[in-house]
């Protein structure tokens, strides 16, 4: 279970840190993206010191969502590049998602190969979903650039696209080597995000108390009651 960091200023967002400290969350997604300083690395880095030292034993997973994939941030030169290498070199996140369609994705790899930070490569398609091939295709392509998680964010028309995106995790679970995280995103998509795992979906987004980050979350003690429902074995 991820929870996401979506707040735009310091004083909440150590707020909400606090908050999934004291919640059942297995991990903690910070949406840099979101934030007011984004921009100002020094200050990035010193608040991702400050949440990890709140958030205590949970990982802290460091995430710069860019235009392209989902978020308003659309970084300059080489900031996406620089802002994955800067976090992972202050030694205060313990993974790093990288878009593995950026076009500095290898950069962005070996910044965080250097610095021995795992990488969850992610892909998002807020317009729509590729068929079940094209999903699984997608996956691969990130196991095969060397990421230790592969993550594919998909946005449903229609029903049978949910399904696709379940098909291609239960297909892609079986043949790729690397964990895989996978969501229908959207109302339609809510069942992948309760019961991704049992295509082989290793992690789902769930909110507490914010707004979420990305259309389709549900609060986390419902998606857990769900999940316990369902055999929780995360
Ligand atoms: O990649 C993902 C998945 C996500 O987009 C979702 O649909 O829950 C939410 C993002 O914050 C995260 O980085």
């Amino acid at each position: 279970m991820i929870v996401p960091l979506t707040d735009a200023h310091d004083s909440s967002l150590i707020a909400s840190a606090k908050r999934i400290a004291a919640s059942r969350t297995d991990m903690v997604e910070w949406r840099v993206d979101r934030y007011a300083s984004r921009d100002d690395h020094t200050k990035v880095v010193a608040m991702a010191a400050r949440i990890h030292e709140i958030i205590g034993e949970r990982p802290l997973l460091f995430t710069p969502r860019t235009k392209h994939e989902g978020s308003d941030w659309n970084p300059p030169g080489d900031s996406y590049r620089d802002i994955i290498a800067d976090a992972c070199a202050s030694g205060t996140v313990d993974m790093v998602d990288v878009q593995y369609l950026n076009p500095a994705v290898k950069r962005c790899f070996e910044a965080a190969r250097a610095h021995r930070v795992p990488i969850i490569a992610s892909n998002h398609d807020f317009n729509g979903t590729p068929s079940a091939t094209a999903i699984a295709d997608g996956l691969d392509a990130m196991a095969s650039l060397g990421a230790d998680i592969a993550k594919m964010a998909v946005m449903p028309r229609k029903p049978a696209d949910v399904a696709a995106l379940l098909e291609a995790t239960a297909v892609a679970a079986q043949t790729i080597r690397v964990p895989l995280i996978t969501m229908s995103m959207g109302p339609l998509g809510v069942i992948s995000r309760l019961a991704g795992q049992v295509f082989g979906s290793c992690a789902t987004f769930a909110t507490l108390g914010g707004e979420g980050s990305a259309p389709g979350q549900l609060p986390l003690d419902e998606v857990l009651a769900v999940m316990d429902l369902l055999g929780r074995d995360l």
